[in-house]
């Protein structure tokens, strides 16, 4: 099929790449002429585990195309989908300017009939605002299809080619057997493709990512609680985790969820409650909790030295969201940082991916090391804020002989308190 994608960034390039990799003729469109020149001669411009293989192959059989042009992009698919950013509105509300503006100029520019596919996540009703921007200047037939993405940063090409379910909110039955045909190779392992109305779908995905940053946040109060009263967070989790009604996942504590979507999608959703005349009362505990739980370290650190942080240390591990992705929106590393800075403290830190990112974040105030233990050479206490895979086993002995004094402030639960103790470290982690 030939397909149009408007919108390169995390979820357009995936979805590009993924639906070229199923024998697609896909265009890729964006407004960024940088970013389009780039994945012209051949970069992936994010980093994503196993994305680059896919590009490049889809590239080199022809079926992977990008251009700049609004209009090529409608004159090459049959399918358009969007995949452009909804970003947190100064309220709180999703931002549609994007969506509606290429809205505007699909109805100027539609010559025949297209599927419209909302892939971004937007507000219950934006459909309905699709619809009417586009046939304001439309004389020709088209269909609005919401398609909500529920794909991961760091394991996004596996979540796209073997979803657990496709939702597809649609009221027209051409529509949706277009929508079907596409994804039928997708769906090979028996997971449904669940077809509802559109405001259903889209209600899906704030309901899907509110409930798991809810899950996240009553986790991280159960590990404050922890503390007050002695308990183990870890032996707590599992305890609780092997009920199937519970489920294992997404019971990780540590300093809050980030990325460029739980924060700003479950102040959304709160945001359309209160505009249907409907408060969420736990959403706005969850954004409340997930605020401090981003400098929960902060007291522990000030107190361990004596509420005087100026001149200090620190080596912070980890500043990506999570592992596996370059993505710093929203990460509670940087609301670290920047709480540090303002105490007077120094920094030295270290990513594996993000560190191009950070670059320009806090210009000379921090020093960007060169690998994790340089991030840990003559400091007051080392941070972990980013679980990678690589933090999990340090060097010991190479900590030892860098670090000023022992102690380590974990914000991802990575090491076992006994053991660390054992190695003469002061080691605070989250609720244990
Ligand atoms: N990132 C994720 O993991 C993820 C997962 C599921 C859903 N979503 C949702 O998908 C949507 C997109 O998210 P993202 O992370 O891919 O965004 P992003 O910010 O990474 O990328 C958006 C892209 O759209 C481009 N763009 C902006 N205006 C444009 C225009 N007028 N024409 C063409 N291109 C334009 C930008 O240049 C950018 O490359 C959001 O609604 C987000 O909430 C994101
Ligand atoms: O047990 C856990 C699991 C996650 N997190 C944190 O939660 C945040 C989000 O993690 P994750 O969901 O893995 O990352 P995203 O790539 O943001 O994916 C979420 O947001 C996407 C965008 O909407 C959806 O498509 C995905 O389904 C949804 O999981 C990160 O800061 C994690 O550190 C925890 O603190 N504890």
């Amino acid at each position: 099929m030939r397909i149009s994608v408007i919108g390169t960034g995390y979820v357009g390039l995936v979805t590009g790449t993924c639906l070229a990799e199923t024998g697609n003729d896909v265009l890729c469109v964006d407004i960024d002429e940088h970013k389009v020149n780039q994945m012209k001669s051949g970069i992936v411009p994010i980093y994503e585990p196993h994305l680059d293989v896919l590009f490049e192959r889809n590239i080199k059989a022809s079926r992977l195309k990008f251009s700049t042009s609004l209009e090529k992009g409608l004159e090459h698919g049959d399918i358009i989908f969007l995949a452009l950013p909804t970003p947190e509105d100064e309220d709180g509300s999703a931002d549609l300017k994007y969506i509606l503006g290429v809205a505007d100029n699909i109805g100027k520019l539609i010559t025949e009939y297209k599927v419209i596919v909302d892939k971004s996540t937007v507000p219950v009703g934006t459909s309905d605002k699709v619809k009417a921007a586009i046939a304001k200047n439309a004389n020709i037939e088209f269909d609005v299809v919401s398609n909500p993405e529920f794909l991961r940063e760091g394991f996004a090409v596996d979540d796209f080619l073997k979803p657990e379910r496709i939702v597809i909110g649609a009221s027209s039955e051409k529509a949706i057997k277009l929508m079907e045909k596409l994804y039928k190779p997708f769906v090979r392992s028996g997971n449904p493709i669940i077809v509802m109305d559109e405001r259903s779908a889209e209600l899906t995905k704030y309901a899907a990512n509110s409930f798991l940053a809810t899950k996240i946040t009553f986790m991280n109060e159960i590990a404050n609680f922890c503390e007050k009263v002695g308990a183990d967070v870890d032996k707590v989790r599992v305890g609780m985790g092997t009920d199937s009604r519970i489920g294992k996942r997404f019971l990780f504590p540590g300093i809050g969820y980030g990325g460029s979507c739980f924060p700003k999608d479950v102040k959304a959703l709160f945001k359309s409650g209160m505009d249907n005349d409907y408060e969420f009362g736990i959403l706005k505990s969850v954004i409340e909790v997930n605020d401090s739980q981003k400098t929960i370290l902060i007291p522990k650190i000030e107190a361990h030295f004596n509420n005087s942080l100026k001149g200090k240390t620190f080596g912070v591990w980890g500043l990506a969201f999570k592992p596996e992705t370059d993505d710093i929106r929203e990460a509670p590393s940087l609301y670290m940082i920047e709480e540090l800075l303002s105490k007077g403290a120094k920094i030295k830190a270290f990513d594996p991916e993000a560190m191009p990112n950070v670059k320009n974040k806090f210009g000379d105030n921090i020093y960007l090391a060169s690998d994790m233990y340089d991030a840990t050479k003559d400091v007051d206490a080392l941070i972990i804020c980013t679980e990678w895979s690589i933090f999990r086993t340090p060097d010991i002995s190479k900590l030892k002989s860098n670090m000023k004094a022992f102690n380590v402030f974990d914000g991802r639960n990575l090491y076992d308190v006994s053991d660390m103790k054992n190695e003469g470290f002061n080691y605070i982690s989250i609720g244990r």
